[in-house]
């Protein structure tokens, strides 16, 4: 089945995409100079800090739907329902299923932020994506080989295969922009960054003092690759080889070390991940604060999505959820989304902004109606 779905490649990725000819990878020049010094090890490009906004220049693109991708019915409807495991669905009723995993914090840090590219935005640090995908692609990377299939599909997702966190979109610069206008309160509160693509939400409420944050991607490949170095290059203070002094040294080592027990990553389907954390602890810890951005683009999701805010929020915790209205081609979007959760019972939605530019796009409040 084909959709048309308003999704973003960046143009100049798929230039050398169609160059790749037999697999010899041709970069354009101002690849070129990244990835030379790239090779030489981690370079800061602090010159570019609006570059990722070109990426929001959205285009039609098609989204090829590789399962079938009916609405999954929601069964729980009380908190009662969180906790049990058998009101998950059986994933051959998902559209998309991919098992669960914890991805640990590699020991090397260097390593992590290794042919990576840092760019900055107010206030953060992320990696440039295009050459990440560069890299992987010229490495013939085994793992999912999401970012071949992407290009093949002339889509930025496909369902059950790659859900879009190469990328990071347009609503989590909205989101972004309300912590700070809203001064939202992260000190002490646990968080998860939920469908976390590049991560920069929760890496916000690490920064506003989070005592813990999780992310969670569907692709093991965004979390490994972009999830995790991002983290990463935000948790390290400044650079190490500034200081010789072995005590100062040794002092930052421990302060980064301290940031870091902070986090976890999971990657794979929502239920899945449900499963994992609530079956392999004893008594797991809700979250104050789940923050999602562009994750309701699917209407065949949402059982699994509202089933994990639903198992997985503190009775008095909160959903900031970010989306556009309408997503082309998938057809979910704010509207459907809240409809489908009204009918459920479980939650209130409260609308805190409509950002009106171009296609809207709505910032929404969620926390349980009957909290006790
Ligand atoms: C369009 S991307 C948005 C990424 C990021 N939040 C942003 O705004 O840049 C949607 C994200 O939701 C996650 N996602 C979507 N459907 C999912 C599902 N059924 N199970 C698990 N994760 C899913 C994917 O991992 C993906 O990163």
């Amino acid at each position: 089945m084909t959709f048309q779905f308003n999704f973003t490649i960046e143009d100049h990725l798929e230039d050398e995409l169609t160059s790749l000819g037999d697999g010899a990878l041709a970069l354009d020049s101002s690849e070129e100079s990244s990835v030379s010094e790239r090779q030489k090890g981690t370079h800061r490009d602090k010159k570019r800090p609006t570059e990722q906004f070109d990426l929001l220049q959205d285009h039609l693109w098609e989204h090829k739907s590789a399962g079938n991708a009916g609405p999954s019915q929601d069964t729980g409807s009380s908190l009662n329902a969180a906790n049990s495991s058998s009101s998950l669905e059986p994933h051959e009723k998902q559209p998309c299923f991919r098992v669960a995993k914890e991805h640990a914090m590699p020991k090397d840090l260097k390593k992590v932020l290794e042919n990576k590219v840092i760019e900055t935005l107010p206030g953060l640090q992320h990696m440039n994506i295009s050459v990440v995908k560069t890299i992987l692609l010229k490495e013939n990377f085994p793992g999912e080989n999401i970012i071949s299939k992407s290009f093949s599909a002339h889509s930025d997702l496909i369902t059950g295969v790659y859900e879009g966190g190469l990328k990071i979109w347009e609503c989590t610069f909205d989101l972004l922009a309300y912590f700070t206008k809203a001064k939202v309160k992260f000190a002490g509160k646990k968080v998860l960054d939920l469908g976390c693509g590049s991560g920069l939400l929760g890496i916000m409420a690490f920064k506003g003092g989070a005592k813990e944050i999780h992310f969670q991607d569907y692709n093991s490949v965004v979390i490994d690759e972009v999830t995790l170095p991002n983290v990463v290059a935000n948790s390290t203070l400044e650079d190490e080889n500034d200081v010789n002094e072995p005590d100062v040294k040794r002092f930052r080592k421990s302060k980064v070390a301290q940031a870091l027990c902070k986090f976890r990553f999971f990657s794979g389907e929502w239920s899945e991940f449900c499963k994992l954390l609530l079956s392999s602890e004893e008594r797991f810890e809700k979250y104050d604060l789940i923050l999602t951005s562009e994750t309701i683009y699917n209407p065949g999701y949402y059982g699994p999505l509202h089933q994990t805010f639903l198992r997985l929020l503190d009775k008095n915790g909160r959903v900031l959820l970010a989306s556009k209205a309408h997503y082309f081609g998938v057809g979910g979007g704010t509207h459907l989304f809240q409809k489908f959760v009204e009918d459920r019972n479980v939650f209130e939605m409260r609308t805190l902004e409509i950002i009106d530019e171009g296609l809207k796009r709505f910032l929404i409040e969620m926390n349980f109606k009957y909290p006790s």
